[in-house]
């Protein structure tokens, strides 16, 4: 062990005899099942029984024995949870006026509708019985990923979040932060999803973007007011524990605090975990995985290193850690403006002013260390080779999308960042930006195109103010809306990841298959018709308009002739 605690206390859903035989025996086939599942018995008396069963069978029960066991003293996994009807659901939101393209107008209302789908809250006797349960308590509804992800999930929270708010649903997002909130009350700060074997780790953290997101539609400051010091509670949670300094600057790196692996890829983690010589090898792999996991790209190319610095290999070569992501530091970033500019609400300009600083002086570690001038781009940072790492990712394009730069620079920056895309190639995509040049087989990696990655890079390069990455922005906004619209057209269902060389099809690889649904997508589409529902249309359209104005061309050619 490496000193650390297991991910969770709970010797049922984190570790122990229990988890192991059943992970170990492939009971289901998705590891992530058997932590879901609800206890019908306290803890402490389903660990006695489960020793009384392990001793009657020698220690060797059959699979079916074991199944039938865990009939008995489980409910089925998501049982806590409980569909729910948002009172604010519109049918008919507004924006929906604003698209001008038919197809797209009925696309978004059928996503708009799926919000009913994904609504959930937890049961009261969650409230009163945690302990029977891995879901952690939240008061409030709130919208889930989809999927075999039947809980909240933090970052996925601020992509759903921004087609709530298109969507006119502004209860529903205040419920989603309210949420938040009292999980930092309770914990400090919020982890990567809404289970107990998520508590040692984060994700990257857009609650304070949520907020604002919040506040720009509704303007109602005095929650945000109300809310500020648990906003700089989880700011202070990341500084205090994720940073390091480099070239003299702090800067954060994804980091679990936490020891044995993953629970929810218990028999995925252990079976690699297995190939190691050392405990200290392997509990460094575990480490490694699980801030992968905190990063929220679990898993790519983007946290390999080799032994020659390289980002080829495997996920024994993760190295996730001793990695300083541009996203996650131009997302703190944003979180100094943000709680800044509600202390600003507050009339506190003391605070104002120190968390003015505080993201200045993220905005110059940022520029110093990550900006890449060679490549004219923010690249990752290797800290055990001391060296930027050259590979693109779209979250090279984070600090445009934060606004983490010099504006008054706006100019020479659009002229690396067009040079960039060029050189890479990256407008030749029919699916989207990939979410890396290479392909590992991980989900993460190319060919796969993931929806809050378009936004980041689609907004990113509206932000610049050029009118060059300004149009860029509405074609890649066209192609993503016209590829998500394909496929859904096709199979009747939106994905929670696409492929970037094909116009409407699906991803894949990873640990577990493609899952529908699909919260952040169905957010990204609704905020990308929101904003540019007047100069996006559907694919064939275009024909169909050449094909009218052909038309059109001979009728006037006839009504001349006759006239
Ligand atoms: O169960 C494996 C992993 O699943 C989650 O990750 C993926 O789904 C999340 C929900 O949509 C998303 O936030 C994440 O970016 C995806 O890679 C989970 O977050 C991981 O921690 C977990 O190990």
């Amino acid at each position: 062990s490496n000193g650390l605690p297991p991910p969770c206390s709970s010797e049922i859903y984190c570790y122990g005899e229990l988890i192991d035989t059943v992970m170990k025996m492939r009971i289901y086939h998705d590891s992530k099942t058997f932590v879901d599942l609800r206890l019908k018995n306290p803890p402490n008396e389903t660990i006695i029984a489960f020793h009384d069963f392990m001793e009657i069978s020698n220690n060797t029960p059959t699979i079916d024995q074991v199944k039938v066991w865990l009939e008995n003293h489980f409910n089925p996994a998501g049982s806590e949870l409980t569909p729910y009807i948002p009172e604010d659901f519109n049918e008919k939101p507004t924006f929906l006026e604003g698209i001008t393209d038919k197809k797209f107008k009925k696309f978004a209302s059928d996503l708009n509708r799926i919000w009913i789908n994904l609504c959930r809250k937890i049961i009261d006797e969650v409230k009163d019985h945690p302990e029977l349960s891995s879901i952690i308590y939240v008061p409030g509804r709130f919208i889930i990923a989809g999927g075999r992800f039947h809980e909240f999930y933090y970052w996925d929270s601020y992509w759903i979040i921004r087609g709530l708010l298109v969507c006119e649903m502004f209860q529903t997002v205040r419920s989603m932060i309210h949420n938040f909130l009292t999980i930092i009350e309770q914990y400090g700060f919020i982890p990567n999803g809404g289970r107990i074997y998520y508590l040692a780790r984060s994700q990257p953290p857009l609650l304070s973007g949520m907020m604002k997101s919040y506040i720009d539609r509704t303007h109602d400051y005095e929650f945000a007011i109300s809310s500020v010091d648990l906003l700089e509670k989880e700011f202070n949670y990341f500084i205090t524990k994720k940073t390091v300094i480099v070239k003299g600057h702090r800067l954060a790196r994804y980091i679990d605090e936490s020891s044995g692996p993953r629970p929810e890829s218990y028999r995925e983690d252990s079976s690699i975990g297995n190939e190691f010589d050392t405990d200290e090898e392997r509990e460094n792999f575990y480490s490694e995985i699980k801030a992968a996991g905190e990063s929220g790209m679990d898993f790519s190319s983007r946290w390999f290193i080799n032994k020659n610095g390289e980002n080829i290999g495997t996920l024994k070569d993760l190295k996730t850690r001793h990695i300083i992501p541009v996203e996650l530091n131009a997302i703190l970033y944003w979180n100094a403006r943000i709680i800044s500019e509600i202390f600003g609400y507050a009339k506190n300009t003391v605070k104002q002013k120190e968390y003015e600083m505080k993201a200045n002086e993220i905005l110059k570690a940022v520029n110093e260390v990550l900006w890449n001038e060679e490549l004219g781009i923010w690249t990752d940072y290797d800290l055990i080779n001391n060296k930027s790492r050259p590979y693109f990712s779209p979250t090279n394009f984070a600090p445009l999308w934060t606004k983490c730069f010099d504006a008054t620079k706006s100019l020479v920056i659009a002229d690396k960042i067009v040079a960039y895309i060029k050189n890479l190639r990256l407008d030749d995509y029919p699916g989207g930006t990939p979410n890396s040049l290479y392909s590992t087989g991980e989900q993460w990696d190319w060919p796969n195109s993931w929806a809050p990655m378009q936004h980041m890079i689609i907004l990113g390069l509206d932000n610049l103010e050029d009118s060059r990455t300004s149009s860029l922005a509405i074609t890649w906004a066209e192609r993503w809306i016209q590829s998500n619209f394909i496929a859904f057209e096709k199979t009747g269902n939106m994905y929670e990841k696409y492929i970037a060389t094909e116009l409407g099809g699906f991803g894949g690889g990873g640990e577990y298959e493609v899952q529908t649904g699909f919260g952040w997508s169905n957010g990204v589409i609704l905020d990308l018709l929101d904003k540019y529902g007047q100069n996006v249309k559907s694919p064939g359209s275009y024909a169909s308009q050449i094909l009218i104005d052909i038309k059109l061309y001979f009728v006037i050619l006839v009504i001349k002739q006759i006239v």
